[in-house]
């Protein structure tokens, strides 16, 4: 619903939006050009009109414009003239007239909002979807955020989703205030607002024909001239003509013979709510508020075109079910809760085997659910986690829901979340449906489960327990729901370790040329993975990338499985092979920012990615890497370039740890061995990253929470500050 609320109003609007929006941008940016040439200082009206009068011959008017500036008209023989005056002295500096651009930029601004009907309720929706469009965005920024404690916090998601969260959340208040004061603008166009200001002053005239002097009216000295917006001088010709004054804080009429007044009336309520929405909106008045409103408004396009985008990728990854039972007959319910639409690849294999095994089957979204069918006997949940252990989308308003259904005793019911182990939270909105389904009174047919990082093998084996627990035959063909691949070719490689079964090679990949198109690698960063599906396989295996889309090449450090699936056919691939390959930003792996210091610790293969960073570490950061291999000849991947690297000053220390050798030794001894040196670095700011196998993990984080110990940091507090993360295989 949110999302609906979101991207429906936001497309429509998005056209018209930029065409004024970008007039508005440049219009606000005026007032900032005008201020910077308004002089300034502090006078009365009455010391201003005395100055003016004095100055220039026949002056009939004074305007303060909103930048500030005055400017007077008068005659200059028979014609009238405008010219920007200087309220210190009242002489004319230069003839005014609004700039050209300016004047353009209006007319077309304002023929959209003031003078055609179409086109001012067509502005006037827009401005009310701009309203329901930040706020719905506002809504579901803070639910990818993990809340509104995060709002604040790191961004994740892949380039485009964070170039498009990040622009909203540094100018939605900009583009808000924009939006409700265009509703108040378009409201009072068409009369739905009250005007204010009623009564008008009629026929009053001078009470004598001698005028005292412009400086000496107390009227015109009770008028600061920061409040002035017109004032209109006495006729000369005219014995009984008044001067009219028009200020911030109302209307005047005041007598040229005693220079008193002859009618006042404040601004009313409805008068100051219009000129405060004006101001607010256009930014005259107060330049810096134009200049920030400018600028957000100048991000509208960029947000409708990521906007668009995002919107374009979710749809064409949307699923095809075939042969979904209605819910009402249906015996088993599978509802999915997924965001990227990776869960819904394992969803559809499994409602395809549970059709073929001869179940009717009602597959949905989480967010489907109203209501129990009448047939349904039990429900599989499969639901990814984001956030901070919170809802994917398409499950957002389920434990709502649910909380407003009827209790389901007789409903059995087994929930299987997919996660990635590295968020705090692992898979934990599918624990928190789990309890919701038990309060609800639905029987647990087992545990949670879980699957890390789409693992296809932890799927199949709770297909297994599900076919047993349903006494049935599940003939499961998982197929990956893939992004779209590239053609890669294998341009060289290196092969470590003495034993050919279990050898690693280090492969270097280009783009190959496609369809006439230039050869050209999608974006991706060190650390992110390439997705390799081998021949006649169908779920995809990852590699960490070394090197980055800039690098111009792909390169993965691959270690032969004996028996794998992908890694020995991967491994054996020669200089001028080629396969095809996707790329799935990894975000909880990236190097943060900064100069902080950061120790790297990997074995085996995971070695690739750390060298990715230390490689592109030219700025020189403290860079510590504990490095575990076989030997020193046996698995010492980059051995020559980590000295290299060493010696450039790109990497500050390297510690090897070698299992194979005498004595032998893993990271984590290292680590403990430096425990002084490693508590100081991480109490001064440093950053954590280990990569490799789930064993090394797990030994390194038991030997960071000796380290920690009594240092008053802790490693849930570190995982949590994103200052110590894993990609963990
Ligand atoms: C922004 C973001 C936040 C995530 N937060 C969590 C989390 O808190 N816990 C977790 O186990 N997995 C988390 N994940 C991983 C996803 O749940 C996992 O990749 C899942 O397989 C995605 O499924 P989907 O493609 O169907 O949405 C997060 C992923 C992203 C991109």
């Amino acid at each position: 619903m949110l999302r609906t609320l979101h991207s429906i109003p936001a497309l429509i609007i998005a056209l018209l939006l930029v065409v004024v929006a970008g007039a508005g941008v440049a219009l606000s940016i005026f007032p900032a050009f005008e201020h910077a040439g308004a002089a300034t200082g502090a006078v009365d009206v009455a010391t201003l009109a005395a100055r003016v009068d004095a100055r220039l011959d026949g002056a009939e008017t004074i305007m303060r414009r909103p930048s500030g500036v005055i400017v007077a008209y008068h005659l200059a023989g028979q014609a009238q003239r405008a010219s920007v005056v200087d309220p210190a002295t009242g002489e004319a500096l230069a003839d005014w007239q609004p700039p050209r651009a300016h004047r353009w930029l209006r007319d077309l601004h304002r023929t959209l909002l003031l003078r055609n009907d179409g086109a001012r309720i067509a502005v006037g929706i827009a401005a009310a979807c701009l309203v329901l469009v930040v706020v719905s965005g506002l809504f579901l920024l803070a639910r990818r955020m993990g809340g509104w404690r995060h709002f604040a916090g790191r961004m994740r998601g892949d380039v485009l989703q964070r170039a498009h969260d990040e622009t909203a959340r540094i100018v939605f208040a900009g583009l808000l205030l924009t939006a409700l004061t265009g509703v108040a603008m378009s409201l009072a166009t068409f009369g739905l607002l009250p005007e204010g200001g009623d009564s008008e002053p009629f026929g009053m005239h001078a009470s004598g024909a001698d005028r005292i002097e412009l400086e000496r009216m107390p009227a015109l000295r009770s008028v600061d001239v920061a409040q002035l917006k017109q004032l209109k001088l006495a006729d000369r010709d005219d014995p009984t003509d008044v001067i009219e004054i028009e200020t911030a804080g109302g209307t005047g009429v005041v007598d040229p013979a005693t220079g008193t007044w002859l009618w006042w009336q404040a601004a009313d309520g409805w008068q100051r709510f219009h000129a405060t929405v004006a101001m607010l909106h256009t930014g005259e008045g107060a330049w810096w508020l134009g200049l920030l409103l400018g600028l957000s408004s100048l991000t509208v396009p960029v947000l409708a075109a990521t906007g668009f985008l995002l919107w374009l990728r979710r749809r064409r990854s949307l699923p095809r079910l075939v042969g979904n039972a209605p819910l009402r007959d249906a015996d088993t319910l599978l509802l999915v809760g997924s965001e990227g639409n990776t869960t819904w690849g394992f969803a559809i294999a499994l409602h395809d085997a549970l059709v073929r095994a001869g179940l009717r089957v009602h597959t949905a979204p989480m967010n489907d659910l109203r209501a129990w069918g009448a047939r349904t006997r039990r429900l599989l949940v499969l639901t990814a986690t984001y956030g901070d252990g919170a809802a994917p989308a398409s499950a957002s308003r389920f434990l709502t829901r649910l909380g407003r259904m009827a209790p389901a005793a007789a409903l059995e019911f087994a929930v299987l979340g997919f996660g990635d182990r590295q968020f705090p939270r692992f898979c934990g909105h599918a624990y928190a449906v789990h309890e919701a389904l038990v309060a609800h009174g639905l029987h647990a047919l087992a545990a949670p489960a879980t699957v890390d990082r789409q693992s296809e093998p932890e799927f199949l084996q709770w297909c297994a327990w599900l076919a047993r627990t349903l006494d049935r035959a599940l003939d499961v063909r998982y197929r990956a729901l893939l992004p779209p691949t590239t053609t890669l070719q294998v341009v060289s490689r290196e092969d470590y370790g003495i034993d050919a079964q279990t050898r690693t090679s280090v492969l270097r990949l280009a783009p190959v040329r496609e369809h006439g198109r230039r050869a050209r690698l999608p974006r991706f960063e060190t650390g992110d993975l390439l997705g390799v599906v081998p021949p006649g396989g169908v779920a995809p295996r990852y590699y960490s990338c070394v090197s980055a889309a800039a690098d111009g090449r792909v390169e993965i450090c691959v270690r032969r499985q004996p028996g794998g699936a992908c890694s020995p056919w991967l491994a054996d691939l020669q200089p001028g092979a080629t396969l095809r390959a996707f790329f799935r930003a990894h975000e909880a792996f990236r190097l943060r920012a900064g100069s902080a210091p950061v120790v790297l610790v990997g074995a085996g293969t995971g070695i690739g990615p750390l060298v990715g960073f230390i490689r592109h570490n030219v700025a020189g950061r403290p860079m510590h890497l504990y490095f575990g291999a076989r030997s020193k000849d046996d698995g010492f991947l980059y051995g020559d370039e980590l000295q290299q690297l060493v010696a450039d000053g790109r990497l500050r220390t390297l510690t090897t740890a070698f299992s194979r050798a005498i004595p032998r030794a893993y990271v984590q001894d290292r680590l403990l061995a430096d425990a002084a040196r490693l508590r100081e670095l991480v109490v001064r700011g440093a950053c954590v990253m280990v990569c490799g196998g789930r064993a090394m993990a797990e030994g390194v984080a038991r030997a960071w929470e000796q380290i920690l110990a009594g240092s008053g940091l802790s490693l849930p507090r570190l995982r949590a500050q994103g200052r110590y993360v894993e990609d963990v295989y």
